[in-house]
């Protein structure tokens, strides 16, 4: 037979079932917080930083069209150069700047149309460099007094034009510059869109799970719970209700299931039923020790001490009614013994005894007193009445003989008889036992009733 795994086999599975879901809970809830954590990390690091660099590239562009500005406006070489050294460094971070940025993002064609505009701007700014120094040079002649010179007037004109010209391409390349670099801001922005949305749908199906988790630890615990209380708690109840009867019989334990609690249930079954049996035992043998007490074994009527006991207890009620007291002795026993063999004087013993039951009323307390005498009480009759009934009794067994051995055996009785006074039983059958006497002595097989209250009857 297979062995049923019990209550602690099936408590210990829900328990591992509950603390799995729950450690299952918990490590997706770690490893949710740890994907979030990333991602967030990513977006500051990241990206925020390409955020930043490429708005400082547009600062740089729009600063670069300032120091164009600067030299546009340059009177002489000294200013040029300056404003030539802030292009020089501009031109410097815009290419650090592009760099960063094209490492942090793909870059693609459009990277490469940002360098183009790059290169094309700065080479735009050379040429207005060189323009702007050939328009110091011809300013200076001009004002050295070869201003009338009307070629050197023409060629500053044409200089200006060419710069204004410079100056409206490359205001047209920064806008190109930051319209590509605008492009890659909104890209990047919605990268950073796109992550956060996600992480948020990544995070919304974690919250599901979890919920589906706590929801299934919650449902598992309160099957433990209500398991516990149903397998563990009702019948245990039970079973201490069943306990604490008096009279307890194997068939009160419930006993149902195969687990623990069962096998506990069982054993007290058993060891009821053991119990119950022990008692039984123990209350036969008590009734039998307490017959012994009281009865003789060879003719089961009560002993003399029974009839002791039962003198005391009528003691009381001597006074309200009239009570007899009688001592029956078999004539001439001892020549049966002798002659039939002690076994067969027992049942003569017994046959005798057995005639006296049935031929006395049943409210007559009959005992054997000793060996082959008997004695007698009789309650609410008066003392001739006994004398007459026991009269009756003598004559029946004086008529019916005894068979022993397929030999017919007549035996006799005497009788003694007295009637007794209020708290005097035991001298009553003192005067029984003296009249028992005295109907031996004067022949036996008779009544002979006790001479002071007695009349002597006859056989
Ligand atoms: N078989 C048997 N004999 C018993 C039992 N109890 C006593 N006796 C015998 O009964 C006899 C009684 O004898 P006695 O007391 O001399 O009196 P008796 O022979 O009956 O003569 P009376 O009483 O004088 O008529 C004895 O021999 C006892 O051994 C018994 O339980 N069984």
């Amino acid at each position: 037979m297979r062995k049923s795994p019990g209550l602690t086999g099936r408590t210990l599975l829900l328990t591992l079932l509950t603390t799995a879901v729950s450690l299952a809970a918990i490590l997706l809830a770690l490893f949710s917080f740890s994907q979030y954590r990333n991602t967030i990390t990513h977006l500051s690091q990241q990206q925020i930083n390409t955020l930043l660099t490429a708005t400082r590239l547009v600062q740089q562009t729009e600063g670069l069209m300032g120091s164009s500005a600067l030299l546009l406006q340059a009177e002489n070489h000294f200013n040029r150069r300056r404003a030539m050294f802030e292009i020089a460094d501009r031109k410097e971070w815009i290419g650090r700047m592009v760099a960063e940025l094209e490492s942090n993002l793909d870059g693609g064609e459009a990277f490469a149309r940002i360098y183009q505009v790059r290169d094309q701007l700065i080479d735009n700014l050379t040429k207005v460099d060189q323009l702007v120094a050939q328009r110091i040079n011809l300013r200076a002649d001009v004002f050295h007094g070869e201003s009338s010179d009307p070629d050197r007037l023409q060629s500053l004109q044409l200089i200006e034009a060419e710069i204004g010209e410079l100056l409206r391409e490359n205001r047209r390349l920064a806008t190109e510059l930051s319209v590509a670099v605008g492009f890659h801001v909104s890209a990047i922005r919605s990268e950073i869109q796109d992550s956060v949305q996600q992480v948020n749908s990544a995070i919304a199906t974690r919250e599901g799970l979890l919920l589906v988790a706590a929801v299934i630890a919650l449902l598992l615990m309160l099957t433990t719970v209500f398991y516990i209380n149903r397998s563990v708690v009702r019948r245990v109840v039970a079973l201490q209700k069943a306990l604490s009867q008096d009279r307890l019989l194997p068939a009160d334990i419930p006993v149902g299931g195969r687990d623990e609690i069962t096998w506990m249930a069982q054993s007290i079954q058993r060891y009821v039923d053991k119990i119950n049996l022990h008692e039984a035992r123990i209350l036969s043998m008590n009734r039998e020790l307490e017959f012994m007490a009281t009865h003789d074994a060879l003719t089961r009527l009560s002993n003399r001490h029974q009839f002791e006991r039962d003198l005391e207890r009528l003691e009381r009620d001597v006074g309200k009614h009239q009570v007899c007291a009688v001592m029956v002795d078999i004539d001439h026993f001892k020549q049966v013994n002798d002659r039939f063999g002690h076994d067969a004087g027992d049942q003569v013993i017994i046959g005798f005894a057995s005639r006296l039951q049935e031929a006395l009323p049943d409210q007559v307390l009959l005992a054997r007193y000793g060996g082959e005498e008997f004695a007698m009480l009789f309650p609410d009759t008066p003392l001739d009445g006994v004398v007459r009934h026991l009269e009756q009794v003598r004559q029946q067994i004086e008529r019916l003989p005894f068979e022993l051995g397929g030999q017919l055996l007549t035996i006799t009785a005497s009788f003694g008889v007295a009637a007794c006074g209020v708290g005097d039983l035991s001298g009553c059958m003192k005067r029984a036992d003296q009249a028992l006497y005295q109907a031996k002595a004067s022949g036996r097989n008779r009544v002979v009733a006790a001479m002071a209250e007695c009349q002597e009857g006859q056989a």
